[in-house]
């Protein structure tokens, strides 16, 4: 079958890094061949430090300024709380970017509005509107890439396994009032958003990703999230893990490095 997801695996966290680098490049000139912007959306957790290495910060065939930066799923916070996934991109990765570089157009949440997440999402929502569908509806917005990260539940932007959100399938963002993973009052990309990106990028490292990287590719019909991506991506879908966090795991596509 070639319409699974592909697995690229790399002995370490820097080579790791190296290869999303790359990866991230390609998109880039995949995009830069549709049309003249990088739109692309990141998530929190441990992946804006994997993507920030200085194999992307640093290299002259980045064209930051054309980047369009979203977020796959934010927390209900202001942007300089220790939580905000905006906090974080920026201090890991925006605010190192060269100087001579132009910046990327980054769109964070509307700090005005965190005393209502459905509020929030809808902002949001009306943000990707104004981006991806301007000056024709769409159904959906097209992400040239999204990035992801693994919860150790299977969990994949703000939804969770067994979550009602998991059926959304008409809003393009979503506010969560209940999250498992603190803090509990979120917005989310909804999966059929994440799913119609050209391309979707997990990065899961480390030994303790192993036993739910097993569930999710050897017992799809669990229906954990990061799964549902996979089924309804296919081999759109990439995932960059470590050799610690796939070792042993089976039904895997590995990808040539
Ligand atoms: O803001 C968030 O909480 C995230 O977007 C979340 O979906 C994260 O990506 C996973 O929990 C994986 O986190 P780690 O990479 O830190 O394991």
């Amino acid at each position: 079958m070639t319409n699974l997801p592909q697995v690229r695996s790399y002995p370490t966290n820097d080579k790791l890094s190296l290869g999303l680098a790359e990866y991230v490049l390609n998109a880039q000139a995949a995009a830069f061949s549709r049309h003249p912007k990088f739109r692309i959306a990141v998530s929190g957790g441990s992946l804006p430090s994997i993507l920030a290495s200085p194999a992307l910060i640093d290299n002259p065939s980045v064209q930051w300024s054309k980047w369009e930066i979203f977020f796959a799923d934010e927390r209900a916070v202001p942007l300089d709380h220790p939580d905000s996934n905006y906090g974080l991109l920026k201090s890991v990765l925006l605010d190192k970017i060269p100087q001579k570089s132009s910046m990327p157009k980054v769109f964070p949440i509307d700090e005005l509005l965190l005393d209502d997440t459905q509020e929030l999402a809808d902002a949001y929502e009306q943000t990707l509107i104004q981006s991806f569908a301007a000056k024709d509806s769409v159904k959906l917005p097209i992400f040239d890439l999204i990035l992801l990260g693994c919860g150790p539940d299977g969990h994949t932007c703000s939804l969770f396994p067994g979550h009602e959100l998991l059926r959304e399938d008409i809003a393009w963002v979503a506010p969560i009032e209940d999250s498992p993973k603190p803090p509990p009052r979120r917005i989310t990309l909804t999966l059929p958003v994440v799913t119609h990106a050209v391309r979707v990028v997990f990065v899961a490292a480390g030994a303790g990703k192993k036993e739910i990287l097993k569930t999710i590719f050897e017992k799809p019909e669990e229906g954990l999230p990061c799964s549902l991506v996979n089924m309804e991506a296919g081999d759109k879908v990439v995932w960059f893990t470590d050799d610690a966090a796939i070792q042993g795991v089976t039904g895997v596509r590995k990808g040539s490095l």
